[in-house]
């Protein structure tokens, strides 16, 4: 199986290009939709968050108001740190789970979806890595359109990740996002053929038909010496 990794920054195309994979028939397990499933009400990590983050994080249903923990951790480093720290098991669980589906599934090639890939250490996990990349003053006009906040909330939205320059020169494989949309689909069929060329020897070995093979030409082998033996 190849697990493929993609990240990138706040806003700068990561479910974009997650659309494009899903329209191509490649699956996705989408970090973001893990976080949002783990927290929902009533579950441990929604017990969790209440009990660090009090009450006045809940809205009036008992979910989690979601923009008002927004506020919160993104204008606080330590904050930031404790929700991170109360949620990444549930997270990484939540991603493992969704990977042993769509292996049992018999999927070859998946991608993970992981804002945070890098700053969870997830990356080990994923080759190749696509990052998507753009430019800092688009990146600030794509957030800001698109989730109607200010400059300064944008800002300290995109300094609570890694610097994407940085992830930039982590990754196997950029998408670079800055352009119109047909320009970011032209890049995009080079990767999709990239990440849908045939399987490695280590990657079939890790698939669900690699892992039957393997198990049937035990048997078949174990069962021969015996005959052989006997
Ligand atoms: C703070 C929350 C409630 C804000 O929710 P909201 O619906 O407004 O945003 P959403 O979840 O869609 O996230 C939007 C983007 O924010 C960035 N982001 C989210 N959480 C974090 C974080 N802890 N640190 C840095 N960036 C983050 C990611 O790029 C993500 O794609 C939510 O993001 C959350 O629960 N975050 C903690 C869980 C987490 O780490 N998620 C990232 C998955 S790897
Ligand atoms: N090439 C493009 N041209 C114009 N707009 C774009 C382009 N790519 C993405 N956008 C827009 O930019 C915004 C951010 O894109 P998207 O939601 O895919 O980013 P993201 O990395 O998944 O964000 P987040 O980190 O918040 O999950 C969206 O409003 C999207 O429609």
């Amino acid at each position: 199986m190849r697990i493929v990794g993609l990240t990138g920054g706040i806003a700068s195309g990561k479910s974009t290009i997650s659309d494009l994979f899903r329209s191509s028939g490649v699956p996705i397990v989408d970090a973001d939709i893990v976080a949002r499933d783990v927290v929902r009400k009533g579950t441990g990590g929604w017990k969790r968050v209440v009990k660090a983050f009090g009450n006045e994080i809940l809205l009036e249903n008992g979910e989690i108001d979601r923009a008002r923990l927004g506020q919160i951790i993104f204008s606080d480093p330590s904050k930031r740190q404790l929700l991170n720290r109360l949620l990444a098991p549930y997270i990484s669980l939540g991603i493992f789970w969704g990977v042993v589906k769509l292996w049992l599934k018999g999927c070859e090639v998946i991608v993970l979806d992981i804002p945070l890939l890098f700053e969870a250490k997830m990356e080990r996990w994923t080759k190749p890595i696509i990052v998507v990349w753009v430019d800092p003053e688009t990146q600030i006009q794509r957030l800001t359109t698109r989730d109607g906040c200010s400059e300064e909330q944008a800002r300290n939205r995109i300094n609570a990740q890694n610097a994407l320059d940085w992830k930039k020169t982590k990754a196997d494989i950029v998408i670079d996002n800055s352009g119109s949309m047909e320009e970011t689909r032209e890049q995009f069929k080079k990767v999709l053929m990239e990440v849908t060329r045939p399987l490695s020897w280590r990657e079939l070995c890790l698939s669900r038909k690699g892992v039957t093979w393997i198990l049937v030409s035990g048997v078949v082998a174990g069962l021969l010496v015996n005959k052989h033996i006997s």
